[in-house]
């Protein structure tokens, strides 16, 4: 837009400063003509003949010669008619009056024709007033200016208009409107005062303009170059569809591989998410070891979680080692005992239960003290593992009471261990306390009973058998 007004400005000073050209151009020849007819303003033959190049060499010029008193003395066009008459136009007589060089208003003619007359006085020698040399420029007619006005470069709507000091139109390219005032218009008003300018303004049919107007100096009168808002938005609007149009494809597919990208990169990131969920998993460590970490980012957050899982998993483990661990001995503890019982029985594998009891333990404790106790107990604790193979179960069920399981063994074989077992721990002189000696009671799953419960009991019974007995011994327990 800004561009479309300074363009529009830049052409209605060409216009105007051409127009005044033109205008000063036809008074120069007319002081050049009356030069020569003031020297003989007698000579018909002269007057004709200056009149008659006057108008050949305008092409536009109507050119007369007018006596002081008003009279027509040569006319060109050759006009017999009107020869040796009194002119009465609006333009003579200011001419007749004013006796000076000048171009009149505007006017209209008898006949309509829209009219300016330029015209130089004639003197002669001595000073005297012998009349005036003028010419009529028709401006609805074709005429010089006209042609120099229409020789305008038209696009998209621009078009041009002229105006003389009453706002009157002296030219537009529609004709029709030549002749007609422009009214509440504010570049006008500028205009007619000799000012230039830019500006946004709406025609007499409420269109905005985009409009660069210029002074006529010599004639006051006023240029005006201006072209619709609409049209020069029109071609924005083409530019952009076309931009849109051109550009469109490569967006979509800069879409497409940002989609690509995005898929991409949070990929890794929604599979360490993911994992997150598993981490009491034991195999969450590997879950982790398998996402595919390809960009430095993901690859850091894959490590920082795979530490934390390393962290969390021996956290798990700890836990769940003291959840089943006796915690004085290190064996298992009665909880842990009994599901290594149920896996044994759900897998239908037979066991022995040898539940062994330190025979007067409360003396040792009452003689060397509760830590020599402890001490007892933990020497025990090694010497039944030490004896146990890889899936035997030793645990500790109550105070001095240890339980050992046996997979795959019978009552008599069983026995045999636990004999095995007394004999050492009697044999093991133990730090300060010397030797204690252990009772054993012995049942089997499922020889003795289906029921776990019931085989506890007939443990308890030989064992209850075995101390009543005379302690340090063996006894497996009577199915009746
Ligand atoms: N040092 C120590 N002593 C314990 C622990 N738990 C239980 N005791 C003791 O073990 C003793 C068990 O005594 P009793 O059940 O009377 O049996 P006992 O003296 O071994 O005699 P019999 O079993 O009949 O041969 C008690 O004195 C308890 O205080 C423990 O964790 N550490």
């Amino acid at each position: 837009m800004n561009y479309t007004l300074k363009s529009n400005y830049a052409y209605a000073n060409k216009l105007a400063s051409a127009t005044d050209n033109f205008l000063e151009a036809a008074m120069q020849q007319l002081t050049y003509s009356a030069k020569i007819i003031e020297q003989e303003i007698n000579n018909e033959k002269l007057l004709k003949e200056e009149v008659t190049r006057l108008n050949l060499q305008t092409n536009s010029f109507n050119s007369v010669v007018i006596n002081k008193n008003g009279i027509i003395a040569a006319t060109s066009p050759v006009l017999p008619q009107i020869m040796e008459q009194t002119i009465s136009s609006p333009g003579a007589i200011q001419a007749l009056e004013e006796k000076r060089p000048l171009i009149s208003k505007p006017y209209m003619s008898a006949a309509g024709n829209l009219i300016i007359f330029i015209s130089h006085p004639l003197f002669d020698n001595a000073g005297n007033y012998l009349g005036y040399l003028g010419g009529s420029l028709y401006l609805k007619e074709r005429s010089i200016l006209n042609d120099l006005l229409d020789q305008h470069y038209y696009d998209e709507g621009t078009h041009i208009y002229v105006v003389d000091s009453y706002k009157r139109i002296l030219y537009h390219p529609d004709h029709i409107r030549i002749g007609t005032y422009v009214n509440n218009n504010a570049i006008i008003d500028d205009v007619i005062n000799g000012k230039g300018g830019i500006a946004n303004v709406r025609n007499n049919q409420n269109v905005e303009m985009l409009a660069g107007y210029a002074a006529v100096k010599k004639a006051h009168w006023g240029v005006i170059a201006q072209r619709p808002v609409k049209n020069t938005l029109a071609s924005l609007d083409t530019l952009i569809i076309e931009v849109i149009k051109r550009t469109l494809p490569m967006a979509v597919i800069t879409f497409i591989l940002i989609g690509f990208f995005a898929h991409f990169i949070s990929r890794p990131l929604k599979q360490l998410a993911n994992k997150v969920n598993t981490l009491d998993n034991p195999a969450s460590f590997e879950n982790f070891e398998n996402i595919k970490a390809w960009y430095f980012e993901s690859q850091r957050l894959k490590l920082a979680m795979l530490k934390g899982v390393s962290i969390l998993q021996t956290q798990i483990g700890q836990l769940r080692h003291d959840a089943q661990t006796d915690p004085l001995t290190g064996a298992h503890n009665r909880r842990s005992l009994n599901g290594l019982l149920n896996q044994l029985m759900l897998k239908q594998i037979p066991f022995a239960i040898l539940e062994i009891d330190i025979d007067f333990f409360k003396r040792v404790n009452d003689t060397f003290g509760h830590d020599k106790g402890d001490e007892a107990l933990k020497t025990l604790t090694d010497i039944i593992k030490k004896l146990s193979r890889k899936d035997d179960v030793v645990a500790r069920i109550g105070g001095e009471e240890f339980v050992l399981i046996l997979p795959n063994e019978d009552s008599e074989s069983a026995f045999k261990i636990a004999e095995r077992l007394r004999t050492t721990v009697a044999s093991t002189n133990m730090d300060v306390i010397g030797f204690i000696t252990i009772s054993i009671g012995i049942a089997t799953w499922p020889e003795h009973s289906n029921d776990i419960d019931q085989v506890y009991k007939y443990a308890d019974k030989a064992l209850y058998y075995a101390k009543e007995h005379g302690r340090n011994c063996c006894v497996i327990a009577d199915k009746n």
